[in-house]
């Protein structure tokens, strides 16, 4: 696969809509979140309510641990023929069309769910930080789906409960790409829309996140005191259409490295992903037909059509 990269995408001037959560008219928020997850499936959200200094810590046990020599993250490496995700992987290589980057993934929530053994052990605040964090984005994202759920004319829950409520898993994803000597030949993620309900992500100050909208690639400038919102293929069916999977990449810098930290609110397995049946009238058939998340899944990840 050869990789086409539009030599000029940072010139072009406009910007993922931008959501200040602080403002005290609730509508106007709900709206506004409603409207950018209609026409593109990603935004910015600023005065998000989530301290800095937690967001600042939540970085540096990531960039710590990557630092850490290759014999010590593998402590936590995902397990060679394992079908599950958790785990630190790493694809570093110059490959024409291939990934450049290393990431750590492991489950957050709920705690029935958690494997202590994928979270590293080093850098020692490493637990203690993700926990915090995990409440923070729970809230920001239930408060997310709760204006979604207002769009589509339902109760705030309704998303929630869609998407498996107390059962939600909430999957949090580092990634991190080194200084690339060749990027034109790599990109850290390679265009893919989320398989997941919502992403919640933070990057450090190095730009390399692209969305695809109106046939062209743009970038996703970072905001130091922004959180990003991602729309994946789970709310897109949930909502029969109305809201956007956004298509995206990563790329990556000659000179500096990039980090990122989605948090993914997901499904569990064996939830029923579909359009909510309160959605379905004459005018409004349904455009997806109810699949298992499981079921989902496996088949986006062999590229087999999903109805
Ligand atoms: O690095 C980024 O900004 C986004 C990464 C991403 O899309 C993913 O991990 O799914
Ligand atoms: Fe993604």
């Amino acid at each position: 696969m050869e990789i086409e990269r539009d030599k000029h995408t940072s010139l072009l001037a406009e910007t993922i809509p931008i959501v200040d959560l602080s403002n005290l008219d609730e509508e106007q928020v709900s709206r506004a979140v409603v409207k950018a997850s209609e026409e593109w499936g990603i935004f910015h959200v600023v005065n998000h309510g989530i301290p800095m200094d937690l967001i600042g810590r939540l970085k540096e046990v990531g960039a710590q641990f990557f630092d850490l020599p290759e014999t010590e993250k593998n402590a936590v490496a995902k397990q060679a023929g394992s079908k599950d995700f958790e785990g630190y992987t790493t694809n570093l290589k110059y490959v024409k069309g291939e990934v450049w980057t290393e990431n750590l993934f492991h489950r957050i929530w709920p705690p029935s769910c958690i494997n202590l053994s994928y979270w590293p052990k080093n850098p020692p605040q490493y637990r203690e930080v993700i926990e915090e964090y995990t409440k923070e984005t729970k809230k920001l994202s239930e408060r997310v789906l709760g204006y979604l759920s207002e769009g589509l004319g339902l109760p705030r829950e309704a998303l929630i409960q869609g998407l498996g409520g107390d059962s939600t898993e909430y999957v949090m994803r580092i990634n991190n790409y080194p200084p690339d000597p060749k990027p034109d030949l790599t990109l850290g993620v390679p265009e893919h829309t989320d398989i997941i309900g919502i992403a919640i992500i933070v990057t450090n100050e190095v730009s390399g996140l692209q969305i695809f909208k109106d046939d062209r690639w743009f970038d996703v400038h970072y905001i130091p005191t922004a959180i990003t919102i991602n729309i994946g293929d789970q709310i897109l069916r949930l909502s029969n259409g109305k809201y956007k999977n956004v298509l995206h990449r990563a790329i990556v810098d000659k000179e500096k490295k990039r980090m990122s930290w989605p948090i993914f609110v997901d499904a569990n397995p064996d939830v029923v992903i579909g359009p909510l049946p309160e959605l379905i009238t004459g005018d409004n058939p349904a455009k997806f037909k109810p699949i298992t998340c499981k079921d989902f899944k496996y088949r986006r990840l062999l590229k087999l059509p999903v109805e």
